[in-house]
């Protein structure tokens, strides 16, 4: 990658936050449409249009750097070794080759382009980062849960007829504990925790009327943390689901860490593989600990767009010496 992208991959981070946090922040246009106008005297929609432009420039110049590359790449591992194959290809280079072979029926522009990456950045870094954190601060508030799922973890990975050095996604499907632990921390602290549709039709809901056209807001939190629907909802119980194996696609409108419907998250199947195979090597390969000093986790959260620790968790790890 050229300096100047390897400088903007340094901020973008910040930026997709900042990006990220307007989109929590209340507006006039969203709730009270015909009062728009009001945010651009509190100087709402300059801060948006700031930030879509630092958005907009960064993305031009992956993009531009992308383009400008002339390596042979590979998409997979499977290239014969020779001299030509300098990288693997990375998923712009992925999506620009779609674009140039015509791949789409449609004409998928630079536009579509950076629609898409910043959906899969936007969607997918601070949700799956957020949901480790909360993974392993249940499992050090609760040691005989991180015992227990630590337990499957190395009887899978380590005690095998062969020792392995590394866990792929065939030793994950046998996880069935560990995902119960994934899902409970998604029950607890749904990362992103509204759900936003708009009404295509008069409709009368639990005694309201609600007008055709209006933004209405899912509390998805609320519900995964329902009295009337769960048993014990405030307390961290991971065999929960090993009674009640609810799927993630929030048919039952029961358990929705992914939403519902056909506005379903879209990086479902990608997130759940990144977070149970992070969550699996960090109990495979450590024990961990609070740092001296810690006799209770804090576990304040931040509201935002997604719901982070208010503190950075901050673990002790021990080598696993088994
Ligand atoms: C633990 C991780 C994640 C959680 C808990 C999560 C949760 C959600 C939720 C609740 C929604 C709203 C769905 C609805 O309204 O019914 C959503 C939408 C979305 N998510 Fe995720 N997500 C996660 C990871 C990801 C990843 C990895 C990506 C992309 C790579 C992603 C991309 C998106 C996009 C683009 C939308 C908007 C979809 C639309 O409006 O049609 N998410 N996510």
């Amino acid at each position: 990658m050229s300096d100047g992208v390897s400088n903007g991959e340094k901020n973008f981070v910040p930026l997709l936050r900042r990006a990220v946090d307007i989109l929590a922040q209340f507006c006039f246009q969203d709730s009270f449409p015909i009062l728009g106008w009001v945010d651009a005297l509190t100087g709402f929609d300059s801060k948006v249009r700031k930030v879509s432009r630092e958005v907009n420039d960064f993305l031009d110049t992956v993009i531009d750097d992308h383009k400008k590359r002339v390596v042979v790449v590979a998409e997979d591992d499977s290239h014969d070794g020779s001299d030509h194959v300098e990288r693997q290809a990375d998923i712009v280079d992925i999506l620009l080759r779609v674009q140039k072979e015509r791949e789409l029926e449609f004409n998928f522009t630079d536009a579509n382009i950076k629609a898409t990456l910043l959906d899969m950045f936007a969607g997918g870094t601070d949700t799956i980062a957020t949901t480790l954190e909360w993974v392993m601060s249940e499992l050090v508030r609760h040691p005989t849960i991180m015992k227990k799922a630590q337990e499957e973890v190395r009887r899978i990975v380590l005690m095998g007829s062969e020792r392995k050095s590394g866990i792929d996604e065939a030793d994950i499907s046998r996880m069935e504990y560990l995902k119960c632990v994934v899902k409970e921390t998604l029950r607890l602290h749904a990362p992103a925790p509204v759900s936003l549709r708009k009404t295509s039709e008069d409709v009368k809901l639990g005694g309201f009327d609600i007008p055709e056209g209006t933004m209405v807001m899912i509390n998805l939190w609320a519900v995964m943390r329902d009295p009337e629907i769960w048993e014990q909802p405030e307390s961290f119980v991971p065999e929960r689901f090993l009674a009640e194996p609810l799927d993630f696609k929030g048919q039952t409108g029961k358990f929705v860490p992914f939403g519902a419907g056909r506005r379903l998250c879209p990086g479902m199947t990608l997130a759940l593989v990144e977070v149970e195979l992070v969550a699996a090597n960090l109990l495979c390969w450590f024990d961990w600990e609070l740092p001296e000093g810690v006799v209770d986790l804090d576990m304040s959260e931040i509201n935002s767009v997604v719901i982070r620790r208010e503190t950075p968790l901050s673990l002790v790890p021990v080598l696993n010496s088994e």
